[in-house]
C-alpha cells in the first residue's frame, strides 16, 4: 500500500463525569485521531497521549508535532504495516504517536483485504468480560454509589483508583457493601514508594486481584522488592513500555501480573509481542485503558481477545466516558463487549458525529 498521507484530526469529547486518577482528573479529553490515506483503503488510529505529560512524557500537542515533521514523512517510501515500527525506529520515544501511525496503516490494510483486527492479531474469542475503572471520589458514599451503578450494569470487575489517603478505606467500604465474591483491584498509577510497604501490605486482607502500578515507572527494583512483602500481586502498567521491559520486569521479580496499553508500548504488534513473552512465562495480561472513544476501543477489544488475556481489562462500553461516542457505542452484554467482526477495527467514525467534536484538522502529505 502506498501512502498518500495522513490527516491529524483533533477532537474534543467531554467525560460524563470527572475522573480523578493519583496525578490529576480529567474533564474533557482532547484526542488525535488519524486518517491515513493510501491507494488502496483508508485507516484510522487513536493517539491515546493526554492533553498534558502526566501519565507518561508524551502529550497530544508533542505528538501532532512528532508525527507531523518526522514520523509521517518517514513513511513516505511506503510500507506494510509490519514496517512502520522498523522505519520509525530512529526517532526515539513517541510511543503512543507512533502506535497511532501503526495502527492507521495496519486498519487500512486489513480493511484493504478484509481482514478484521481480531484475526489479525490472534483473537479466539468473540467476546471478552469488562471491567470497570472507577476513579477517586470526593466521598466513600460517592464511590460506594458509583460502584453500585456499574455492578447493575453488568462490569464483571471493578477496579479503584487509588492514592495515599484514599486506600484503604475504600477497599474496606466496598468489600463491606458489595462482598467478596467482586472481583476487585486498585491501581496506584505510581503514587507510593518502597516505603510504603507496610501500609500497602493493609491491602492483603481484602484478596484483592492486583495492585497497579504502585512505584514510579522507573522503580523496576523497589517494585521486586514490594511483590516480596505483599501478598497481593503486583500488575505493572507505566513500566511496562515494550516486550523487553516485561521480560526484564518478570525475570527481576517486579510483576505478576501484566496491563497491556498499545499505545504504551508502541501499537498493536508490539503489544501482541508483549501478550507473547507473558505467555512464555504464565503471566497473566489484561487490557488497559486510555479512555479511548469506539476507534481505539475497538482495537482494545480484539487484542483482549488473545489467549494470555485471562483476566477482564478496562474495555468499558462507551457510555462510561462518552454521552455519544464517534463510533456506534460499545455497550455491555452480560457484562462482555462483542469483538468487531469487520474489516480492520470493524468500526469508523460516525461523520456527523465526528464534524461535531472536531475542533482542528490538519493533512500531512507523505
Ligand atoms: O477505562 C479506561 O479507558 C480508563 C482506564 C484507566 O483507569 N486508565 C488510567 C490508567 O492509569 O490506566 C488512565 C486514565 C487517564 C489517563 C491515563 C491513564
Amino acid at each position: 500500500l502506498k501512502l498518500e498521507g495522513v490527516e491529524l484530526i483533533r477532537i474534543r469529547m467531554p467525560l460524563v463525569a470527572p475522573f480523578r486518577t493519583s496525578f490529576g482528573t480529567e474533564t474533557t479529553r482532547e484526542i488525535l485521531l488519524l486518517r491515513a490515506v493510501t491507494n488502496g483503503a483508508e485507516g484510522w488510529g487513536e493517539c491515546v497521549a493526554m492533553n498534558d505529560p502526566l501519565y507518561s512524557s508524551e502529550y497530544v500537542d508533542g505528538a501532532a508535532d512528532v508525527l507531523r515533521r518526522f514520523l509521517v514523512p518517514a513513511l513516505r517510501t511506503g510500507v506494510p504495516a509490519t514496517g512502520v515500527a522498523p522505519a520509525l525506529a530512529r526517532f526515539k520515544g513517541h510511543r503512543m504517536a507512533k502506535a497511532a501511525l501503526e495502527t492507521a496503516v495496519l486498519d487500512a490494510e486489513l480493511r484493504a483485504e478484509g481482514r478484521s483486527f481480531g484475526r489479525e492479531l490472534g483473537a479466539v474469542r468473540e467476546r471478552v468480560p469488562s471491567g470497570v475503572s472507577v476513579g477517586i471520589m470526593s466521598s466513600i458514599d460517592a464511590l460506594l454509589d458509583a460502584v453500585a451503578g456499574y455492578l447493575a450494569e453488568g462490569y464483571l470487575r471493578i477496579k479503584l483508583k487509588i492514592e495515599p489517603g484514599w486506600d484503604v478505606e475504600p477497599v474496606r467500604a466496598v468489600r463491606e457493601r458489595f462482598g467478596d465474591a467482586v472481583l476487585l483491584q486498585v491501581d496506584a498509577n505510581t503514587a507510593y514508594t518502597v516505603g510504603d510497604a507496610r501500609h500497602l501490605a493493609k491491602l492483603d486482607p481484602f484478596d484483592l486481584l492486583l495492585i497497579e502500578q504502585p512505584l514510579d515507572e522507573e522503580d523496576v527494583r523497589g517494585h521486586a522488592a514490594l511483590a516480596r512483602q505483599l501478598r497481593t500481586p503486583v500488575c505493572l502498567d507505566e513500566s511496562i513500555v515494550s516486550a523487553r521491559a516485561a521480560a526484564d520486569a518478570i525475570a527481576f521479580g517486579a510483576c505478576a501480573i501484566v496491563n497491556i496499553k498499545p499505545g504504551r508500548v508502541g501499537g498493536y504488534l508490539e503489544a501482541r509481542r508483549v501478550h507473547d513473552v507473558c505467555a512464555a512465562h504464565g503471566v497473566p495480561v489484561w487490557a488497559g485503558g486510555m479512555l479511548e472513544t469506539g476507534l481505539g476501543r475497538a482495537a482494545n477489544v480484539a487484542l483482549a481477545a488473545l489467549p494470555g488475556f485471562t483476566l477482564p481489562g478496562d474495555t468499558s462500553a462507551s457510555g462510561r466516558y462518552y454521552r455519544e461516542d464517534i463510533t456506534e457505542p460499545f455497550v455491555l452484554v452480560d457484562g462482555h463487549l462483542a469483538v468487531p467482526s469487520g474489516p480492520g477495527l470493524g468500526v469508523a467514525p460516525l461523520p456527523d458525529r465526528l464534524a461535531e467534536v472536531t475542533v482542528a484538522t490538519e493533512w500531512i502529505a507523505a
